[in-house]
């Protein structure tokens, strides 16, 4: 049997990350994916494996990426192995664009989508005190905070302005029970 990837999209700040590591840290057998970035090395936030420009264009024209899309001036891939395992029967969880969505849709076997929401404001407070990007980067991806999902995808939506145990809770209860 198949098994499912669990795509953790919403905008820049509202808790993507942190809503991942909260789920995996209770349900070990979904597994996060490390994603492939053309960001410096050693930043905070998730963990990435950290490429040049050219090293992800090289990678990608051989096809080391089952999903890839370049956002805030960065480049993003989903190493291979994510599909493999999937098809396999795993279950893995992900930080995705809202724009390859519908791609993940038509690629994955099978694709729970977490929609995860926060009132402007707040997303604005989170990315400042994250302090990864600069005033104009966080300017940038504000303006990109109200970005739609792709027509006819089901998503559960969690509003993530209040405490993040709560934002688990929720996304444990659309994951359902461990697969045995
Ligand atoms: N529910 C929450 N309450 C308070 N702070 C949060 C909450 N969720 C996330 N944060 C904080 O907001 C910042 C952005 O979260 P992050 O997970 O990096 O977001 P994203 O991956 O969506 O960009 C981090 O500093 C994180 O600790
Ligand atoms: O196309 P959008 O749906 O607007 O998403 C834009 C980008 O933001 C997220 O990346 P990343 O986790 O690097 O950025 P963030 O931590 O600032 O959200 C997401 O994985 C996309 O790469």
């Amino acid at each position: 049997m198949s098994g499912r990837l669990i795509a953790v999209v919403g905008p820049s700040g509202v808790g993507k990350d942190s809503l991942i590591a909260g789920i995996v840290a209770v349900r070990p057998d979904v597994r996060p994916v490390r994603r492939t970035i053309t960001r410096a090395a050693g930043l905070p936030g998730e963990d990435y494996d950290a490429v040049s420009d050219a090293d992800f264009e090289t990678l990608e024209a051989e096809g080391a990426f089952c999903l890839a899309w370049r956002a805030h001036g960065l480049a993003y891939g989903i190493p291979r192995d994510v599909l493999r395992d999937v098809n396999g029967g795993a279950e893995r969880i992900v930080n995705l664009s809202r724009g390859v969505l519908a791609e993940a849709d038509r690629v994955f076997p099978a694709l729970l989508v977490l929609n995860v929401t926060a009132r402007r404001d707040v997303l604005a407070q989170r990315l400042a005190a994250r302090g990864r990007e600069d005033a104009a980067d966080i300017d940038q991806r504000l303006a990109q905070a109200a970005r739609p999902l792709p027509d006819g995808l089901h998503a559960v939506e969690i509003a993530n302005d209040g405490p993040l145990e709560n934002s688990v809770a929720q996304a444990l209860a659309a994951l359902g029970p461990v697969k045995v």
